[in-house]
């Protein structure tokens, strides 16, 4: 067997690289064809649920902290298509067009005059509200929608058309719909020119005609960017209070946010039907994104209730080459809870449709990649996860909303809003005020809050009388405030310490509030109070964080929310939500800090916010999965598609090409089955390198390549220098080499100087001013490893770290080589999560081994640098500092080759070496390849050996 296949998939930091090939022609997707360094233009398809109107069911919404509703959060990120330039007509028009009759309570402020980038309220009037009955249905239906309609951009709403004047419907703006995603996605206009938002209309649509339909359709396509979505009110329903919602029995939104179930509840589970209703409201999306979608965009599924959508679209003929994004907003549980759901493994397998899966911590992708490799036994590595059967691969990564600064800033600056602060601080003087803003959801930790405070005025009875806890709250079911005990709490402390001019409770209802007055809230507080048992981000107390620009007061936050979990936000005052008592002494200490250390905790909150932006989410995210697609595109192109090297047709170039640059990749490639699987073994166990060379088949080869002057040839190796390497380097001092996957090269010799020494070809240290420190405890992780896997063993080298993790012989059992593949994988994720960020390191997976090396360094890095002149500083081997190479400069001295020939198994390299106009480039690998043509390893030195006998 031949020597470790080492590395090959070597994914780093670069972005990959737009390419046109020839030989792959029909499977190229067309955004290859854009401009470099512009970005697909974006379709967002959003929330566009009708109702929620503000006329019935008035929402406080934040611009910033609320994202589209479920069924919204899909963004569909498309290339430009000629002729398809967006109307740039405002929401304005668009509303003085259709209706004069805006009810929004918002609209006599000119910062609200509507625009596209607010959300827009379709209205249908009360003529078509024929019965009690509708009336009735259509309220609760949007009381049900009240709880995500702030997110929306756009909704359809039932509402009242107070002028009397007849229109079929008219289109309002909804200053309560601007949702963080959508204004993330706005803010991120200058890289993404165009986009399409898909959501649901959210109220009952049931009575609504097809003529009414059609012109929704129209409408919301010409003038809002979006499609809607049609869902019967009945399957929406089931779909999003029952599968998504609903504490009982065991659902999405309890299980995502680690409510255990108890088995009662998690039977009925198994019985209930409103998982078929998931998944048909999914397949309708699905339906509605294949019929909108063109080569080119990206599609970019929001959220949990979503889950079964990139599955689905992967499936389906048109989609299954895009580009798919799956983001989960809210939080990933241990494994050991998202195995309580009876329907997981179709839950992971329709995420995993996706090219790349985003979480916003780290610890949640964690979460994610064990519970797939434990519940579906696929591959989970750091990157991401091996999809077991079509070969493909999708990445995992992290990416935390923030949000958009400048826009609450904006915001900040209406009038309306210092009205309010001027109000509130008289209505207040003397007193402080808490305030927080919550779902009132058991999850979110509402009791817990107040109970915390109660604690706190009965422990700190100086304060009673003197500090307010203002609590926004928005009601998610119609029985869950009652089943939360939340109201008798509010009860028990308001009827406990309220006097005639103090109520130390203030519960509002969201609809109770206008932005305006939250924002003033946020403005005039002297604490902002977060206790949720579990909570994906928690951007509200960005928002908090911003408005607190003058008064630097401090912010409360539970420890189990996924904003706590970045270190800007250490400077908090962290809660256990679940310790009434630790809670209530973090208000006392809140409320009683110094000022000079309240400047300095909301400085370091501040620095946060301002970093971790909603620009900076769309960006990251979106560019991954761009690039985790190119990545993942030609592993999943069919191999028997790629042409077999065309020799004849090669050897003219070849012939006529006077400078010649050749890349070959030694193990698998220049030296196969030579070299017996023990004896590798045995070398790399024992550190007796010397002991073992390349054949000499391959040292004549390139002896004979190397000795044409027309030829500058290049040996990439993922070995250690010490060893095979240095033998070879002894044997053929002409050729080039590249160790480690990178970490060092070794110049060419390029003939002997008049004293008879060498040119001085040496060996160069690419990460010489790399921190090592990671090699320590990576080792030590890494033993534990392998004291639980028989015939497993560490090999360290001078920059990288091997761990050979399957070693045994062929009688071993299978069930071995899955426990050793399991530990493997376990063994990645630790290193990763714990040393992996931390230290800039990627690991490199290879069929019985990984590699775990600086992020910055990659075969394909290395000959960047042999290409190009004045690449990375490179120090000489156990030396510091910079040096140039014996060639002056230039590592290579080919300035400008007339051809480029690669052959190896290093895909992103090949992708790279693409781009050059006279590239051969020659995949050896088994899988999908970019590369222009493919050759089976053994036939390598045949085809070397026939070109060195090209005249
Ligand atoms: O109420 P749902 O329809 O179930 O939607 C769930 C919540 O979605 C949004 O919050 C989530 O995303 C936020 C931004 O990424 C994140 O900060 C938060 O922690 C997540 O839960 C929305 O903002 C909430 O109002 C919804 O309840």
């Amino acid at each position: 067997s031949p020597p470790t296949p080492d590395h090959h998939i070597v994914p780093d930091s670069e972005p990959a690289v737009p390419q046109s090939n020839g030989a792959n022609q029909k499977q190229q997707p067309s955004y290859r064809q854009r401009q470099p360094g512009q970005l697909p233009l974006v379709s967002i398809v959003d929330d566009l649920r009708v109702g929620g109107s503000r006329a019935i069911t008035p929402q406080l919404g934040s611009p910033q902290s609320d994202i589209p509703n479920p069924f919204t959060r899909f963004v569909n990120i498309a290339s430009p298509r000629p002729g398809t330039t967006p109307r740039s007509a405002s929401a304005h028009n668009l509303a003085s067009s259709n209706s004069n009759n805006e009810s929004s309570p918002d609209s006599n402020s000119p910062s609200q005059i509507p625009s596209l980038d607010r959300s827009f309220t379709l209205i249908r009037p009360r003529k078509f509200q024929t019965t009690h009955q509708d009336v009735q249905h259509s309220a609760r239906l949007q009381r049900k929608q009240s709880r995500s309609s702030s997110r929306r951009p756009t909704s359809v709403v039932r509402g009242s058309n107070s002028d009397g004047g007849y229109q079929p419907w008219h289109i309002s703006p909804n200053t309560h719909c601007n949702g963080g995603l959508k204004n993330a996605v706005d803010s991120a206009k200058g890289r993404v020119s165009r986009r399409l938002w898909v959501g649901t209309l959210g109220s009952s649509t049931d009575s609504f005609g097809s003529g009414m339909r059609m012109s929704i359709d129209k409408r919301m396509r010409d003038m809002c960017e979006s499609v809607p979505v049609w869902i019967p009110d009945g399957e929406f329903e089931s779909c999003y209070d029952e599968f998504c919602h609903q504490a009982s029995p065991f659902v999405l939104w309890p299980c995502l946010h680690y409510a255990v179930p108890d088995a009662p509840k998690t039977k009925y589970f198994y019985e209930s039907a409103s998982f078929k209703q998931y998944r048909s409201v999914n397949q309708r999306f699905a339906d509605v994104i294949v019929e909108n979608y063109h080569e080119g965009d990206i599609i970019w599924v929001n959220d949990y209730h979503l889950m079964l959508l990139p599955g689905l679209l992967r499936s389906h003929p048109k989609t299954a080459l895009a580009p798919i994004g799956f983001f989960l907003h809210v939080a990933f549980p241990s494994s050991e809870i998202f195995r309580c759901l009876s329907v997981r493994d179709a839950l992971l397998k329709g995420v995993l449709g996706a090219d790349l899966v985003g979480f916003q911590t780290a610890n949640y992708a964690r979460h994610f990649r064990q519970t797939v490799s434990r519940i579906l036994a696929y591959e989970s590595l750091p990157k991401g996860i091996q999809v077991e059967g079509p070969g493909r691969f999708v990445d995992v990564g992290v990416f935390p909303m923030g949000i958009d600064v400048h826009s609450l800033r904006e915001k900040k600056r209406n009038p309306e809003v210092q009205y309010w602060v001027q109000l509130l601080r008289q209505r207040y003087a003397g007193m402080k005020l808490i305030v927080g803003r919550d779902k009132l959801d058991e999850i979110q930790g509402v009791r817990h809050k107040i109970e915390a405070f109660e604690h706190f005025l009965k422990a700190n009875p100086e304060f009673q009388g003197k500090v307010v806890l203002i609590q926004v709250a928005l009601q998610t079911t119609e029985s869950n405030e009652l089943a939360g005990g939340v109201s008798d709490v509010v009860a028990r402390i308001n009827s406990a310490f309220s006097t005639l001019t103090y109520q130390p409770v203030v519960f509002l209802h969201v609809q109770e509030v206008t932005f305006s007055q939250y924002l003033a809230l946020l403005t005039v507080a002297d604490a902002f109070m977060v206790t949720s048992l579990r909570e994906g981000m928690a951007l509200r107390t960005h928002e908090y964080v911003e408005c607190q620009e003058e008064r630097k007061r401090a912010l409360i936050l539970s420890e189990f929310t996924g904003t706590y979990s970045y270190s800007g936000f250490r400077s908090c005052f962290a809660v256990n939500p679940y310790d009434t008592r630790g809670t209530a002494k973090a208000i006392y200490q809140a409320l009683t800090m110094s000022d000079e250390e309240a400047a300095s905790r909301w400085q370091d909150l501040h620095n946060h916010v301002v970093t971790q932006t909603a620009q900076a989410f769309v960006t990251s995210f979106l560019t991954r999965c761009l690039r985790a697609h190119t990545e993942h595109a030609s592993l999943s192109i069919d191999p028997s598609l790629v042409p077999p090297l065309d020799l004849p047709r090669l050897i003219p170039k070849y012939r006529h090409s006077t400078t010649r640059l050749v890349f070959v990749d030694l193990e698998g490639c220049l030296w196969v089955r030579d070299m017996s699987k023990s004896a590798m073994i045995e070398m790399m166990r024992s550190g007796k390198g010397p002991m073992v060379e390349p054949p000499e088949a391959t040292m004549q080869v390139l002896e004979k390549l190397a000795g044409d002057p027309k030829n500058e040839i290049w040996v990439l190796s993922g070995l250690p220098v010490k060893g095979a390497l240095e033998r070879l380097a002894e044997r053929v001092p002409s050729v080039g080499i590249v160790a480690e996957n990178g970490c060092f090269v070794k110049t060419r010799e390029i003939g002997k100087k008049s004293n008879g020494q060498s040119n001085g070809a040496r060996w160069i240290n690419m990460v010489a001013n790399l921190d090592f420190a990671w090699k320590g405890p990576c080792i030590e992780i890494l033993n534990y490893f392998t004291e639980r896997t028989p015939g497993s063993f560490v090999e360290e080298r001078a920059t990288s770290i091997v761990w050979r993790f399957w070693t045994a012989s062929s009688h071993s059992h299978y069930s071995d080589r899955s426990w050793a593949r399991r530990q493997a994988a376990e063994a990645q994720n630790h290193i990763f999560d714990s040393l992996g960020e931390r230290y800039g390191l990627r690991i490199v997976p290879g069929q019985n081994s990984f590699l775990v090396l600086p992020n910055n360094i990659s075969r394909s890095t290395a000959v960047g640098t042999i290409l190009h002149p004045g690449g990375p500083a490179c120090s000489p081997l156990g030396g510091a500092g910079r040096t140039t190479s014996s060639t002056g400069g230039r590592v290579s001295s080919v300035a400008d080759p007339m051809l480029v020939l690669a052959i190896g198994g290093d895909e992103k390299l090949l992708r790279r070496l693409n781009e050059l106009d006279d590239a051969e480039t020659v995949s050896t690998s088994r899988r999908g390849t970019d590369a222009k043509w493919k050759l089976d390893p053994r036939e390598v030195l045949g085809v070397l050996e026939t070109l060195t006998q090209v005249r």
